[in-house]
């Protein structure tokens, strides 16, 4: 497998703020707050709690900003948004819109210079320590970290350069590829992470994509876009599976219109060199290679630096919390650990993180309070894109609720008319018969990614449908498409109630007319 990404960064700190005391001469400098990554969540939580005046370190053992500006959201969007720009051209140049992609690619990453990043905290009044740490926890609370540089990885960290007593630990570690159990996949050379996907200037001329999940979806239309011929291997029986079934439906459509070859309901047995440069052995007896094979079959959080300090953590491996994002150990909350982030894996995106570290950094400031991640948004940038919310229908069955569904098809509105959109995807909501509650949400059709929003709003405040059939919606906005679906969930819950479906006034107007 290729290597994981390279560590980077000048190996300094970052001057900035004055260094915190030393408890002796030889006794290690005390911090207030240690936060250990220097990701989204570290850039979230590290700033509020400087700016109350805390002593704040964060350390960052690779690239400050983590993934998502310089390995994941960032990147991959760039290059969906070339990739849709070309396809849409109709240009057959592939070799040429590939460099243009690249080119912007380099741009919105900033060529992996985090120094702006590290600037961003040194004015915030974080100060920033590069390297790796590890970390000890006192019997009485807080304890101390060591760090060490010069090494590629937590594993292999280098030379000790300080070891800090922190009072308060935020873990913010992130994560890193998960290698499926596939047979000969380590022996394997050409194998892709997203690392590799979103940082070569090669466009191989085919690819296997291991993995239907968000990674998956993205990446393959961004290379089946540029004239790669691209395969997609995925174990269940469609794409995105955890949301409506509708979702996977209209992206693996977007996928097989962009050239895709999607296999759903079959898992990949053996790898092994040969043919293009990749062979994959499925268990449905079928064949596939490429030049390279993208391994896009989930993440799982990094542990390494908690190693011993007996945190829980929960059946998918991610470290364990209370809704205050408090580490658990035993079962019991700490008041001085918290873990924030992919590390949790309760919201494994960059705003998941970015919300997490609202909620710890008002706890580092004296005021506590609940996480409540009702409504967290689910947003892959395919196109069309899609906007998930909430629970799936299957999920709030899951749960217990009672549940009604109703939806509307994209292409079924006015603006869809006037764009002459007549592509793949559906508005699915999912409502509790009981009580009428927006319950989740899924959206898939242009531009979804920002007017599903109103979605997540609906199910965060826990509106019901007789609420949000009375919002107006301007003609023709895409927005109009949730009217037929909100009303049909309505009169569904009323006739539940026996009050029978009221006729509405001003009913949704025949699609295609003002
Ligand atoms: C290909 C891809 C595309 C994505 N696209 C999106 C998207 O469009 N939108 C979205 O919301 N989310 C997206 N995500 C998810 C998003 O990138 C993550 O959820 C987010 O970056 C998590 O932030 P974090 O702060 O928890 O961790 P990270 O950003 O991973 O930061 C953790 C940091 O901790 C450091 N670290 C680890 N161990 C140590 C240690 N012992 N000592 C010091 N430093 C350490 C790491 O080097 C890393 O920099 C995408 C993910 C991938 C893989
Ligand atoms: N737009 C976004 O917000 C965005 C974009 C990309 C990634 N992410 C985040 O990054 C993380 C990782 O995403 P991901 O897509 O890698 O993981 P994922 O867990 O969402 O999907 C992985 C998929 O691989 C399949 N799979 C596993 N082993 C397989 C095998 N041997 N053969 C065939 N299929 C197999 C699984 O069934 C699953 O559907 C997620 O937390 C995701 O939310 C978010």
């Amino acid at each position: 497998m290729a290597s994981a990404q390279q560590a980077v960064g000048p190996g300094t700190s970052t001057p900035a703020p004055p260094p915190s005391p030393r408890g002796g001469d030889d006794a290690p400098r005390e911090v207030d707050v240690l936060v250990v990554g220097g990701g989204s969540a570290a850039e979230t939580a590290g700033p509020r709690a400087a700016a109350a005046g805390l002593r704040v370190v964060v350390v960052e053992g690779d690239l400050v900003g983590g993934q998502c500006p310089f390995w994941a959201c960032v990147p991959s969007k760039a290059l969906l948004l070339a990739a849709h720009a070309h396809r849409a051209a109709g240009d057959e140049d592939h070799a040429a819109a590939w460099q243009v992609a690249v080119d912007r690619r380099r741009e919105a990453t900033a060529d992996r210079d985090d120094s702006g990043k590290a600037e961003g905290l040194a004015e915030a009044g974080v100060e920033l320590l590069r390297g790796w740490a590890s970390l000890e926890r006192s019997p009485g609370g807080g304890g101390l970290a060591h760090v060490r540089r010069g090494g590629p990885s937590p594993e292999e960290p280098g030379e000790l350069v300080e070891t800090l007593r922190w009072r308060t630990l935020v873990v913010a570690t992130g994560s890193e590829p998960a290698v499926p159990p596939v047979d000969g996949l380590d022996a394997v050379e050409g194998t892709w992470t997203s690392d590799e996907a979103l940082s070569s200037d090669h466009l191989p001329t085919s690819l296997l994509v291991l993995g239907g999940g968000a990674v998956g979806c993205e990446l393959a239309q961004v290379y089946a876009s540029f004239g790669v011929r691209t395969t997609l291997v995925e174990t269940a029986p469609r794409l995105l599976a955890a949301e409506n079934p509708s979702v996977g439906e209209a992206v693996e459509a977007s996928l097989r219109a962009a050239g895709v070859d999607v296999r759903t309901g079959v898992t990949a047995r053996r790898a092994s060199s040969g043919g293009d440069g990749v062979v994959l052995d499925l268990d449905d007896g079928a064949r596939v290679e490429g030049e390279r094979l993208l391994v896009a079959s989930g993440r799982k959080p990094r542990l390494q630096c908690v190693d011993g300090l007996g945190l829980d953590v929960t059946d998918a491996g991610a470290l364990a919390t209370d809704v205050r994002y408090r580490a658990l150990a035993g079962g019991t909350p700490l008041d001085d650990v918290f873990a924030v982030g992919d590390v949790n894996g309760r919201a494994p995106y960059t705003h998941g993180a970015n919300y997490q570290a609202r909620v710890v950094a008002d706890a580092l400031l004296g005021s506590p309070r609940d996480g409540d991640e009702t409504g967290m948004p689910r947003a892959v940038y395919v196109e069309p894109p899609v906007l998930a919310t909430g629970m799936s229908a299957e999920a709030a069955r899951e749960a217990g609720h009672d549940v009604v569904t109703a939806s509307q098809a994209s292409h079924d509105t006015g603006r869809a008319h006037v764009e002459r959109y007549d592509g793949p995807g559906t508005v699915e909501l999912v409502v509790d018969a009981r009580t009428g509650v927006l319950l989740g949400a899924s959206a898939v059709g242009p531009e979804a990614d920002s007017w599903g929003g109103e979605l997540v709003l609906a199910v965060r405040g826990r509106l019901d449908v007789e609420l949000l059939a009375e919002v107006v919606h301007p003609f023709p906005a895409w927005g109009e498409l949730l009217l037929p679906a909100v009303e049909d969930a309505r009169d569904q819950v009323r006739a539940r109630r026996g009050e029978g479906p009221r006729p509405t006034q001003g009913a949704a107007a025949p699609a295609h007319t003002a």
